[in-house]
């Protein structure tokens, strides 16, 4: 199965019991989490910008100060596949990188 392939609800459901730190809104995924500071924050969102790029697969991403919130969804298939779960857990390792 390709990983542009929506999930199902199942799915879904056990890739997030993995990913404790995110929720469901709709048919996408989304975390918020504060760095310590500004440049922590930003260090962060260039971490994550080197995966999205490596996946080519890419967050929404909102900075205020130091409080970040990632919104991950597979636009081309409508819904979540397994690329936003793989990036939820990049996501993940880069803000423990910087707590
Ligand atoms: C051509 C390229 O693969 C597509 O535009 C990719 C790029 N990054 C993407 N990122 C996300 N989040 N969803 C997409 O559907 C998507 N499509």
């Amino acid at each position: 199965m390709s990983s542009r392939t929506r999930l199902t609800e199942d799915e879904i459901t056990a890739g997030l019991a993995a990913l404790p730190q995110w929720r469901r809104q709709g048919e996408s995924i989304t975390r918020t989490a504060d760095a310590a500071d500004f440049p922590a924050a930003i260090r962060v969102v260039v971490a994550v910008a080197g995966a999205a790029e490596e996946a080519d697969h890419h967050p929404d991403i909102d900075i205020r100060w130091r409080t970040l919130t990632f919104v991950l969804s597979t636009h081309s298939a409508g819904g979540l596949t397994a690329l936003d779960l793989r990036l939820a857990g990049r996501i993940d390792e880069a803000l423990a990188q910087e707590s």
